[in-house]
């Protein structure tokens, strides 16, 4: 299977020639939102609309923001390409830069989510006359809100709105005026959960196809996205309070405000009844192949890496990386996806575990 869902095509509905219309006509730099539910064509719009803006002599950016099916590299970020030739798909871009998001949905991180629309948005207005923006098909529910707080954000001169049936109504109420509606091409095609999870297996293994493994020292680096080393660290007999009653050897552990927090291996099988309002607590099996975002000073994303060892003690972990000039990384953020480098995604964690 190809690893891209989608292509260039000049075969799309009449309307779209009405869009790169409007875009023509406003001032620039120009914001342009794409909008739709899952497999309506977004990124078959976005890279139809970048060729031919592209065409009329316009710069062209995409914000790539669907973090589940990024065309751009790497998945679990949103990513800036800008766009100097023709192109078909979107891997044929290389980014410019990325913002973590560090999952492949956007569930619980809506805050992510908005603030790196915005600072790639803002970004990619300084070099362009045109930003494209891609965005996730979550737009039920809690998505017309993120939907909504992302306009609000980032403030869109126009907003793409690719529909079948009003669907979009309560996310466009209020921005009628700057809202084109478009139809859904009849070529659009549905694709699975499990074959979206093949052509990210893809992507996975693409991205860390050439990484090694390199060493960073904790105390050099910020590291954030968990509280694994918030509050204080416990002492001995807490510790071996804890270790006794819950039947844990204990690896790791910290007091955060008036709760424990502690990474454990079961020292022996059988149920526990843990309070977790008291004893929040973590598998140490499960830190391995989490998903790190490598991150400079401004709080943009230099690359990914995956966790493959860390060292409590000595405040040191082991990463596998593809990035080579790691100079510029200040911060180590921990994200909620664990994957391995052959693509197999191992599961997703709840915001709150870590
Ligand atoms: N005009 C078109 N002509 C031919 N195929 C199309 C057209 N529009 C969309 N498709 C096909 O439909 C599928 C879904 O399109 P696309 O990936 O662009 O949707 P999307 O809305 O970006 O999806 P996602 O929900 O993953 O963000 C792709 O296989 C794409 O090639």
């Amino acid at each position: 299977m190809a690893s891209n869902k989608a292509m260039f095509t000049n075969d799309v509905p009449q309307d779209r020639l009405l869009a790169v219309e409007k875009i023509e006509s406003l001032r620039k730099p120009a914001k342009v939102m794409i909008i739709g539910d899952v497999d309506t064509g977004k990124t078959t719009l976005t890279i139809y609309l970048a060729n031919e803006l592209l065409s009329r002599g316009f710069r062209v950016a995409i914000i790539d923001s669907d973090i589940g099916q990024k065309g751009i590299l790497p998945p679990a970020t949103i990513s800036l390409a800008f766009v100097d030739s023709h192109f078909t798909s979107l891997d044929d871009l290389k980014a410019f830069s990325h913002y973590f998001i560090g999952t492949i949905t956007p569930n619980q991180y809506f805050g992510e989510m908005v603030v790196g629309v915005m600072k790639l948005s803002e970004l990619a207005m300084k070099f362009s006359d045109v930003v494209l923006i891609d965005t996730t098909g979550m737009i039920y529910g809690s998505g017309v809100e993120l939907k909504r707080m992302k306009i609000e954000a980032v403030k869109p001169n126009l907003i793409l709105a690719l529909e079948r049936n009003n669907e979009l109504a309560p996310i466009l109420k209020g921005y009628e005026d700057i809202t084109i509606r478009l139809e859904v091409s009849e070529k659009a095609k549905d694709f699975s959960r499990s074959e979206r999870r093949e052509l990210r297996r893809e992507k996975w293994r693409k991205y860390f196809e050439n990484s090694k493994i390199v060493n960073f020292n904790l105390d050099d680096v910020l590291v954030t996205g968990t509280s694994l080393f918030q509050g204080e660290e416990i002492g001995d007999t807490e510790k071996s309070l804890l270790e006794r009653l819950f039947k844990w050897l204990i690896i790791h552990g910290r007091k955060i405000g008036n709760k424990y927090f502690v990474v454990k291996v079961d020292a022996s099988e059988g149920p526990r009844i843990v309070d977790k309002n008291v004893v929040k607590y973590f598998d140490f099996s499960k830190l391995s192949n989490i998903l790190l975002g490598l991150i400079d000073k401004q709080g943009f994303c230099i690359g990914l890496g995956i966790l493959k060892s860390i060292n409590f003690k000595e405040k040191k972990i082991e990463v596998l990386t593809p990035v080579e000039d790691l100079s510029s990384v200040a911060e180590i953020r921990f994200g909620r996806v664990r994957v391995r480098e052959d693509g197999e995604e191992l599961g997703l964690l709840d915001r709150e575990a870590l």
